[in-house]
C-alpha cells in the first residue's frame, strides 16, 4: 500500500463529538425566538440566499434551546444521478443548517469538520426536513449534529450529520474574501443583519 504524501494529514481524525468538559451555553437573548425564522447570512449564499437562481433556498426556523429546523425542496438543478439529489449538495445543506446554529450563540464561526451519513436516496421534488442542535461548546469549538428526514419532520431518515465549527473574528471574512465581493457585501441586507446580530463591526 502506498501513502500519498501530497495530501496533508492532521495526524488522525479530529472528533465531532464534544469532550466531557464541553458546556451547553445559554442561548443568546437576542437570537430569534423559537418558531421565528433564522435569516440568511448572505443573499448570494448558495444554500440560504434568495439571490441565487439554482440555490437550495434553505429556510431555517429557530427551535427551543440551541436547536433549529430547516427545510428545502430538491430541484432539477440539484441532481447528481438522474432524478436524485447530488450528495455533496446535500452536505452543503447540512453545512449551512448546522452553521445557522451559531446564530443562537451569536458568534461568527466557520466549519472545521463536517461528516455526513447518507442513508436513503433523496429524489428530485422531495423536501428534506432537517433538525439540528448544538451538543457542546469548548472554547472556540462548537460541536453540532443533525438529522434529515424525507417529506415531513417525522418522515424516514435520509441523512445524519455532525460538524465542528470554530468561532472566528469577523476579519476571517473581511480579510480572506475576494475584495470586490466583501466590498459589495457591506451593502447586502442579509450580511448587514448578520453583522448586527453578531454584534460585531465589519
Ligand atoms: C462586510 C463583510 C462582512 C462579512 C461578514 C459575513 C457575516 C457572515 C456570518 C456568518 C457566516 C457564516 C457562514 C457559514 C457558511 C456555512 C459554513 C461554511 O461553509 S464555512 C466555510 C468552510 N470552512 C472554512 O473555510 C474554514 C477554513 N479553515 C480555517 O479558516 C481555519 O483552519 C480555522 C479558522 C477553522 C481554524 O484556524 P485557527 O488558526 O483560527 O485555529 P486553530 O488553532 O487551528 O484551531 C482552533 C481549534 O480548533 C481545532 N480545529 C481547527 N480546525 C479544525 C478542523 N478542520 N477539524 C477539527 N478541528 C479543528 C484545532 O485543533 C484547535 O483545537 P484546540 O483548541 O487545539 O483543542
Amino acid at each position: 500500500m502506498t501513502s500519498d504524501a501530497a495530501i496533508p494529514s492532521r495526524g488522525g481524525l479530529l472528533p465531532t463529538t464534544p469532550p466531557a468538559d464541553a458546556v451547553l451555553p445559554e442561548r443568546n437573548p437576542n437570537a430569534p425566538a423559537p418558531g421565528q425564522p433564522i435569516p440568511s447570512h448572505y443573499t448570494r449564499c448558495f444554500v440560504c440566499g434568495d439571490d441565487h437562481d439554482a440555490g437550495l433556498r434553505l429556510e431555517v426556523i429557530a427551535g427551543e434551546g440551541l436547536s433549529l429546523t430547516g427545510s428545502f425542496t430538491v430541484s432539477e438543478h440539484h441532481q447528481g444521478a438522474p432524478g436524485l439529489a447530488h450528495g455533496g449538495l446535500l452536505t452543503a445543506a447540512f453545512d449551512d443548517a448546522l452553521g445557522s446554529l451559531n446564530w443562537l450563540l451569536s458568534a461568527p464561526a466557520v466549519t472545521g469538520r463536517l461528516e455526513t451519513d447518507f442513508r436513503r436516496p433523496v429524489p428530485v421534488g422531495s423536501t428534506l426536513h432537517i433538525r439540528a442542535e448544538v451538543v457542546g461548546v469548548k472554547g472556540r469549538k462548537v460541536f453540532t449534529k443533525a438529522v434529515g428526514r424525507l417529506g415531513s419532520a417525522d418522515g424516514p431518515v435520509a441523512l445524519t450529520a455532525a460538524a465542528l465549527f470554530i468561532q472566528v473574528p469577523i476579519e476571517h471574512f473581511t480579510s480572506n474574501g475576494r475584495p470586490e465581493d466583501v466590498a459589495k457585501a457591506r451593502e447586502d441586507r442579509a450580511v448587514r443583519r448578520s453583522v448586527e446580530n453578531l454584534e460585531v463591526n465589519p
